[in-house]
């Protein structure tokens, strides 16, 4: 990730949290203040939303590259326009529960060259091991 990226999303996560109510943002004025304001039912539907966005744009665009031709370069930038939406909305979620974008990515860097199959892995044996300690001390 570029500097660049990494400002772009630190400058709109500082606007988002600016917006929240104890900040004075005004939900007559700015659409984010409003959807703070509404509450978690409001926000997390549009996260909803633009995620169900995202699975039917991606899945025209598979339909597009399957076909070839003229429409998969619009198929694509549909794509690119709904998971802005749903990184958009995703944002005032984190704003709201005291997380950034910075937070995020510190968990990105935390999993980073870890496995994900041997994490899988690792997981289930944690869990079976839970269960037979739990077994175990049945009477
Ligand atoms: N990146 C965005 C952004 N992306 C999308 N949207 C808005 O998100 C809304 C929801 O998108 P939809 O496609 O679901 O539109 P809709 O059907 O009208 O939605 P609803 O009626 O369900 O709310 C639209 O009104 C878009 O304008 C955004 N609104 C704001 N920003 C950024 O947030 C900053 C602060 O915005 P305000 O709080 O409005 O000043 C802006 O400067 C921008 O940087």
């Amino acid at each position: 990730m570029s500097m660049n990226t990494h400002d772009a999303l630190m400058r709109l996560a500082a606007v988002i949290d600016s917006r929240r109510p104890e900040q004075g943002g005004d939900p007559e004025k700015s659409y984010v203040a409003r959807l703070l304001h509404k509450g978690p039912d409001a926000f997390l539907k549009k996260v909803g939303e633009e995620a169900t966005e995202v699975v039917m744009a991606a899945k025209d665009a598979d339909h597009a590259l399957a076909a070839g031709g003229s429409g998969v370069e619009a198929a694509r930038q549909k794509v690119l326009y709904e998971m802005a939406d749903l990184w958009f909305h995703s944002l005032i979620a984190l704003a709201h529960y005291g997380l950034t974008p910075a937070d995020v990515i510190a968990e990105l860097e935390r999993r980073e060259g870890m496995s994900g199959l041997e994490e899988k892995a690792l997981r289930k044996a944690q869990a079976r091991s839970a269960t037979e300690a739990a077994d175990k001390q049945q009477p």
